[in-house]
C-alpha cells in the first residue's frame, strides 16, 4: 500500500503555536459572538443585558486594537492528533516545540500576553514570566498530518471544573444542573458548560476540555432536533441550565449558556464518570492542521459580524457618578444593590498574592506599605502596557478568592469599599455588613473597555509580585455595579432568584397557552 509521508518542521509547528495564542488573544471565536449577539438581542435583565453589551463592545475593541480580550490570557492546552505518517524534523520534544512557541507568544512585543503560570504550585508559586509550560495532550491518528487544537483557558473558568463518579443508574442531567446551580458566577458567563461521561476518571476530563472547543450550534440542533442521546442530553442542559436564571455574570438573565458540549466514552461497567468544564465569556481557541507545506497561515475573521455596541447605549439611565477621591462612609453606604456606578479618582489594586502578603503583615504587627484607609480595592491583575497604553487590558478577577481575607482586611485597615467579580461568600457579605464596606463588581470579560477609563497607573508596593503588585489607578468614568451593599443584599443572590422565578412564570404561563 502507498503511503504519503509528510515532514513537518518543529519551527512551524513552534511559529504556528505562537501565531494562533496570539491570534485568539483578541480575535473571538465568530460563532461565539454569533451566538452572544443573539443573547444581547433576546435578553431581558437590564443588568445582564448591559454586562452582554460590555462583553460585545470589549470584543470589538480587541478585535481592531489587536489587544487581549480578557486580563486572563489564560494558560495554553495543546490538543495534537499527530498522523502517524508525518515526521518531525526538529531535535526538541514536541512539548519543547509548542512551549518555545507559548514563550513567543507571549512575551511578544507587540502584544504582551500576561504570564500567569506559577511553578511550584504547591509551596512556592513562583511566576515563570512567560506562561510556560502548556499542557499538552497527543494523539497518534493515520495519516500524514498534524491537527492542533490550542486553547488560551481562563483561571476563573477551570477553578470551576467538577467531577463525579455517578451509579450507573443516576442522572448525568440532574447532576450537571445542580452542579452548575451552586458554582456562582466567577466562570463568567455566558459561555458554555462541556461535560465528558465515561471513560475513566482522567478521560472524563479529558472529554470535556476537548468537547469544548467544539463549534457552537445549539441553535441548529434544536432546529433540526436531536439524533442522538448525547444530542438529547446538550438540549436538555441547554434549557435547565438557562432556567436555572444565572444570567451574564451572574446578575439573573434568561442566557447563561449558549451551548452546551457532551462527550462519551465506553466506562467499566460499575461505574458511570462525570465531568464539568465551564468555558467563560473569554472562549478563546483555534483548530489547524499543518501538512508539511509550512506553519499555519492565519486571515482575520471579518470584523463586520461583530456586532457596533456604542458606549452611549450601555449606561442610558440611573446612573450615580462617584468621585473616590473624596469618598466618605455615609456616601458608601447609600450604595444600593444592583446600582450601577461610574467611578472616577484613584483607588488601589490588589490581588490573591498581594493580600496574602498584606495579612502576614498584619499578624506580624508590621506596617502596611500603603495606606488602605478610606480607599477602595480592585482585584485585578493586568496586562502589561504598550504603545501608548497607561496599562493593558485590566478586568475584574473573582473576588471569591478574597473571601478568606476579607474579615482581617476590613477590620484593620479602614478600607471603603472592594471591587472584583462574582459573587461573595456568607462569611464575606457578614464582614462587609459588620464593616460597612461594600462589594462592587465590573464585568469580567471586558477587560479591555474597562481599561480604558483608567487614565493613570503606577505601582506603589510588592513590585516583585509582577501583574499581583499594588498598583494605584486614577479611573474616570468606570462602570460598576453595587453587588453587596452594607444591608448584606447581594445581586447574586436577587438577580438570579427572580429570573428563574419570571423565566418560571413565562414557561407555566406557555404551557397553559396565555
Ligand atoms: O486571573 C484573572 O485575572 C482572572 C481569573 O481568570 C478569574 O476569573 O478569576
Amino acid at each position: 500500500m502507498n503511503r504519503t509521508r509528510s515532514t513537518i518542521d518543529g519551527e512551524d509547528i513552534t511559529r504556528s503555536v505562537a501565531d494562533a495564542l496570539q491570534y485568539i488573544s483578541y480575535y473571538h471565536p465568530p460563532d461565539y459572538i454569533r451566538y452572544l449577539s443573539q443573547a444581547y438581542a433576546r435578553e431581558q435583565s437590564p443588568a445582564a443585558k448591559n454586562a452582554i453589551g460590555q462583553i460585545l463592545l470589549n470584543s470589538r475593541m480587541a478585535a481592531f486594537g489587536r489587544r487581549p480580550i480578557c486580563q486572563d490570557t489564560g494558560f495554553v492546552v495543546v490538543f495534537a492528533k499527530v498522523g502517524m505518517d508525518a515526521r518531525i524534523r526538529s531535535t526538541a520534544s514536541f512539548a519543547d516545540l509548542v512551549n518555545e512557541g507559548v514563550r513567543r507568544a507571549y512575551l511578544d512585543p507587540d502584544n504582551p500576553l500576561r504570564a500567569s503560570i506559577v511553578a511550584d504550585p504547591l509551596a512556592g508559586r513562583v511566576n515563570t514570566r512567560d506562561n510556560t509550560p502548556a499542557v499538552v495532550h497527543v494523539d497518534l491518528v493515520p495519516g500524514s498530518q498534524i491537527e492542533l487544537t490550542i486553547a488560551a483557558k481562563g483561571g476563573g473558568s477551570e477553578n470551576k471544573a467538577r467531577f463525579t463518579t455517578l451509579n450507573p443508574s443516576a442522572s448525568v442531567a440532574d447532576w450537571v444542573v445542580d452542579t452548575v446551580s451552586t458554582l456562582g458566577s466567577g466562570w463568567c458567563p455566558p459561555g458554555l458548560i462541556s461535560v465528558g461521561i465515561g471513560g475513566s476518571a482522567e478521560k472524563a476530563m479529558l472529554l470535556a476540555k476537548e468537547a469544548m472547543n467544539e463549534p457552537i450550534d445549539m441553535s441548529e440542533l434544536i432546529a433540526r432536533g436531536p439524533s442522538s442521546a448525547e444530542e438529547a442530553l446538550r438540549v436538555e442542559l441547554y434549557e435547565r441550565i438557562n432556567a436555572l436564571g444565572i444570567g451574564a455574570q451572574g446578575l439573573g438573565g434568561v442566557t447563561t449558556v449558549v451551548d452546551v458540549k457532551v462527550a462519551t466514552y465506553p466506562t467499566h461497567v460499575a461505574s458511570k464518570p462525570v465531568a464539568l468544564i465551564p468555558q467563560c465569556a473569554a472562549n478563546r481557541h483555534l483548530k489547524f492542521i499543518l501538512d508539511g507545506t509550512g506553519p499555519v497561515q492565519l486571515q482575520p475573521p471579518d470584523l463586520s459580524e461583530w456586532p457596533q455596541i456604542g458606549h452611549g447605549s450601555l449606561h442610558t439611565s440611573g446612573v450615580r457618578r462617584v468621585d473616590l477621591d473624596a469618598l466618605s462612609k455615609e456616601e458608601t453606604a447609600s450604595w444600593r444593590c444592583g446600582e450601577t456606578l461610574l467611578l472616577s479618582g484613584k483607588m488601589l489594586t490588589g490581588r490573591d498574592a498581594a493580600h496574602k502578603r498584606i495579612l502576614d503583615l498584619i499578624d506580624a504587627g508590621k506596617p502596611l506599605p500603603v495606606d488602605l484607609r478610606g480607599r477602595v480595592i480592585y482585584y485585578v491583575g493586568p496586562v502589561r502596557a504598550v504603545r501608548d497604553e497607561v496599562v493593558g487590558p485590566a478586568g475584574p478577577t473573582t473576588a471569591s478568592r478574597m473571601d478568606a481575607f476579607a474579615e482581617k482586611i476590613l477590620a484593620e485597615t479602614g478600607l471603603f469599599a472592594m471591587l472584583g467579580k462574582a459573587e461573595r461568600g456568607p462569611a464575606a457579605i457578614d464582614s462587609i455588613v459588620r464593616h460597612r464596606t461594600p462589594y462592587l463588581i465590573a464585568v469580567g470579560g471586558a477587560a479591555y473597555l474597562i481599561s480604558k477609563s483608567i487614565k493613570a497607573a503606577r505601582i506603589v508596593a510588592f513590585e516583585d509580585l509582577g501583574m499581583e503588585a499594588i498598583y494605584e489607578f486614577e479611573v474616570q468614568d468606570m462602570p460598576v455595579i453595587m453587588a453587596v451593599d452594607v444591608e448584606g443584599n447581594s445581586i447574586h443572590n436577587s438577580g438570579p432568584l427572580e429570573w428563574r422565578k419570571r423565566m418560571a412564570a413565562d414557561s407555566i404561563a406557555r404551557s397553559i397557552g396565555v
